[in-house]
């Protein structure tokens, strides 16, 4: 029975296949005729050959990308017939529906049909392959009509089979076993903000990407153009995660680490948690909007300006006034200069004009270059610059946290303790909590340009005003609709057009990732519980119709910038226009771990959602008991249990940052190249990481170095070592030189 049910998917999944190939032929030969006519023809007839070249390469690239696994589920209906649920839709040449895609409203219920409610699904059935080839096959029969002795397929459940694989390095879809507390979030509608909270390992980032590949195809009109967003938490965590867009046949999500949200910096420098907390904080908008402001100075006194040999006198009064003048544009720094610098060179020249003209020198002629002699003269260009210096954000808040006395300036209010925590070297590299001040300040700055491309400056400043006044609107709009209770999105279709400013070759997403006031259509922020107030001030302006997919743990909180509920997070941003959905099953630690993780956290007085293990593992948590400079031998000489007990799986050695460098040398002495360390290393089978690097990862295997320093570093929080036990799917052992923090053994 079995072999004879296998046999038959397999002959309708070879169909599929064929398919796939006859429609990849297409593309390619569709590709070749338009690469082979590009030079021809007008240049109307070149830049619409371009844009079909780009659609047949995209189209390509995604049947490509689907074709590992392209079919996973079948349903069998009540009105007799059955639907293949795949990565994409796929259809016969005579139009027949062959494959439906999983995205699609009737693919739903291959996720939500339980028994008790079987929304017209008589059967389910899982299809597990390898390649190309059905390996088995599983059914849920949800009508027990259909349970006729004999018929009812065994087999390792599918959900089972893929939480116990291996772990490659690479985060894998989850599409074939979606679960249906995971599918409603992932299919929940696409306004106002979702927040899904949920312990380890219950899917969060799964969901989160499953989500945007969802919204994508479902408002694809909406999103395509303004584009999706996707932030995570660290340069390797996005790597880790890299794959799983492209494999459910989307391609054009931004993604971005906090680091690099700013385009141009990579900021990925170290700093105390202390120093990032107070950078976090709120307060620190107007700290920079402080350090904008003076930059707008005025001069002690009447200053004297040599023009051509000529005594001018610039009055603090005349300063004063262009500087009214200026900032009454209501226009960013750099480009309200404009009208700073035209003033005040008006004046001088017209000073200029009555000197000349009292002393009878000079004629109509030379009075034309007057303007000019002004403008030229080092005294003017020097004193224009004091009182209103044009400025780039990163030297803005360089200048402001490297020289005392303008720090002192813009922080009244702050303790010396706190001035201190701020201040750094000329020139030090970014930190995380630097990204959105660096955005503040280009937000209040502007572009630099504002006199030299004047032409560019005012066509800057045109479309910043008419973004403005978009975005005005879509708040007008989305508050009129909230009030009469009808969803807001009807402006996505607004934001999309006034994205398209400059209609290059280039896709949305490229666009999007070198263009700082790029509105996006949808941003998901995964470990969401790491941001500070200033990073959701960032993420809000980077989404003006708030259209946010939020996942994280509040319990794994370990930047002290970060959450301590989502309520106090969110509120400031979004008021009350947020929901909170919540996930309960832990589907990668086993259950004698997770609960070690759990006790730990209760023992050390946190409250924490303590999802149900979906396993039981084969080992309770193990302890090595070392003496203080043991730590790092004991790890070396762990290695070769730990390697041989998860099989050729991952094994990652999570330690504290300052034990990091010194077992990565350690280890490599005895394993040579196997050893990765920091990010992007996840293709060996054994990293070291620190607890930063560690989140939102897994591993088949996980050895914590100094669990006491991990609770240590995290200033009274269990984050760290909350995040790192919680990293297994099989296997953790713990080396410490201290007695182990309460309540990891039972
Ligand atoms: N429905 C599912 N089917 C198969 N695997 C799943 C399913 N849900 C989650 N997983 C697997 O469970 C593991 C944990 O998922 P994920 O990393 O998304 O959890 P998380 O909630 O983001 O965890 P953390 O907060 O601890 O980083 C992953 O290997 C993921 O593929």
């Amino acid at each position: 029975m079995y072999d004879d049910e296998l046999a038959k998917e397999r002959a309708y999944v070879d169909g599929l296949y064929s398919r796939l190939d006859e429609l990849r032929a297409e593309k390619v030969e569709q590709l070749g005729g338009v690469r082979r006519e590009k030079s021809m023809g007008t240049h109307q007839n070149r830049s619409e050959r371009d844009a079909f070249a780009t659609l047949y390469e995209d189209r390509l690239a995604q049947l490509n990308a689907v074709d590992d696994k392209l079919v996973f589920g079948r349903l069998d209906l009540d009105d007799g017939q059955d639907r293949y649920i795949g990565r994409i839709g796929l259809s016969s040449e005579d139009q027949r529906q062959l494959m439906v895609d999983w995205r699609a409203p009737e693919a739903g219920t291959f996720y939500q049909a339980t028994a008790f409610e079987r929304m017209g699904v008589r059967r389910r059935r899982h299809l597990m392959l390898q390649g190309r080839t059905v390996k088995a096959i599983e059914d849920d029969v949800l009508d027990h009509t259909m349970l006729v002795e004999g018929e009812h397929l065994q087999g390792e459940g599918a959900l089972l089979a893929a939480l116990n694989s291996k772990r490659t390095g690479r985060m894998n879809d989850i599409v074939g076993t979606i679960q249906s507390e995971q599918d409603r979030i992932i299919r929940s509608p696409l306004s106002g903000a979702l927040v899904v909270q949920g312990g380890p390992g219950t899917g969060k980032t799964a969901v989160a990407l499953h989500r945007a590949a969802y919204l994508l195809y479902t408002h694809r009109e909406r999103l395509q153009a303004a584009g999706v967003l996707l932030v995570g938490p660290s340069t390797a965590f996005m790597k880790y995660i890299e794959r799983v867009l492209p494999s459910l046949g989307e391609t054009g999500v931004v993604m971005a680490s906090v680091g690099n949200l700013f385009p141009g910096v990579r900021a990925t420098a170290p700093e105390t948690a202390e120093t990032a907390e107070l950078k976090g904080r709120l307060a620190m908008a107007q700290v920079v909007a402080n350090a904008v402001a003076n930059r707008q100075r005025l001069p002690r006194e009447d200053v004297r300006l040599d023009v051509e040999g000529t005594r001018l006198i610039l009055t603090v009064r005349q300063v004063r006034r262009a500087r009214d003048k200026a900032r009454a544009t209501g226009l960013p720094h750099n480009e309200a200069r404009l009208t700073f610098v035209k003033t005040l060179l008006r004046e001088l020249t017209e000073q200029l004009r009555e000197h000349i003209e009292a002393a009878g020198a000079g004629n109509n002629a030379d009075r034309s270059y007057l303007g000019e002699d002004v403008r030229s003269s080092r005294d003017v260009r020097i004193m224009l610059n004091l009182c209103w210096m044009p400025m780039t954000p990163q030297k803005l808040i360089d200048d402001m946290f490297s020289k005392p006395e303008i720090l002192a300036a813009v922080t009244p209010g702050f303790t010396e303790a706190e001035r201190s925590l701020l201040q750094r070297a000329p020139g030090a590299p970014w930190s995380e909590s630097d990204v959105p001040l660096l955005d503040e300040a280009a937000e209040l700055l502007g572009e630099m340009d504002a006199t030299g491309g004047r032409a560019q400056a005012s066509a800057e400043a045109q479309r910043k005003r008419d973004l403005a006044n978009a975005e005005k609107a879509i708040a007008n709009v989305n508050q009129q609709l909230e009030d009469s209770g009808v969803d807001g999105m009807l402006t996505a279709e607004q934001l999309a057009d006034y994205n398209v400013v400059e209609a290059a070759a280039q896709t949305s997403a490229e666009r999007a990732l070198t263009d700082r006031t790029w509105a996006y259509g949808h941003v998901v922020v995964d470990e969401a519980q790491e941001l500070s107030p200033m990073h959701w001030r960032l993420l809000v302006r980077r989404c003006p119709v708030k259209s946010f997919t939020i996942v994280g743990d509040i319990a794994q909180t370990s930047s002290a910038a970060g959450a301590i509920s989502w309520q106090q997070a969110l509120t400031p941003f979004m008021g009350e226009r947020w929901t909170l959905e919540e996930l309960t099953v832990n589907y990668r630690t086993p259950s004698q771990i997770a609960e070690a993780a759990v006790r730990m956290a209760n023992a050390a007085g946190q409250v924490v959602s303590a999802p149900k293990a979906v396993r039981d593992g084969e080992w309770e948590p193990i302890v090595d008991h070392v003496g203080a400079d043991g730590v790092v031998a004991a790890v070396v000489a762990a290695m070769p249990e730990e390697t041989a007990a998860v099989g050729g799986g991952l094994v990652a050695v999570i330690a504290p940052l300052a034990l990091v460098a010194e077992t990565t040398a350690a280890l490599r002495e005895v394993y040579g190249a196997r050893i990765g360390h920091g990010a992007g290393s996840l293709e060996q089978d054994i990293v070291v990481i620190d607890p930063h690097e560690a989140k939102g990862l897994e591993f088949d295997g996980v050895i914590i170095m100094e669990p006491v320093a991990l609770l240590a570093g995290a200033g009274g929080r269990v984050g760290d070592l909350y995040v790192a036990m919680t990293r297994p799917t099989r296997r953790l052992r713990l080396v410490t030189s201290e007695p182990l923090p309460e309540g990891i053994v039972r």
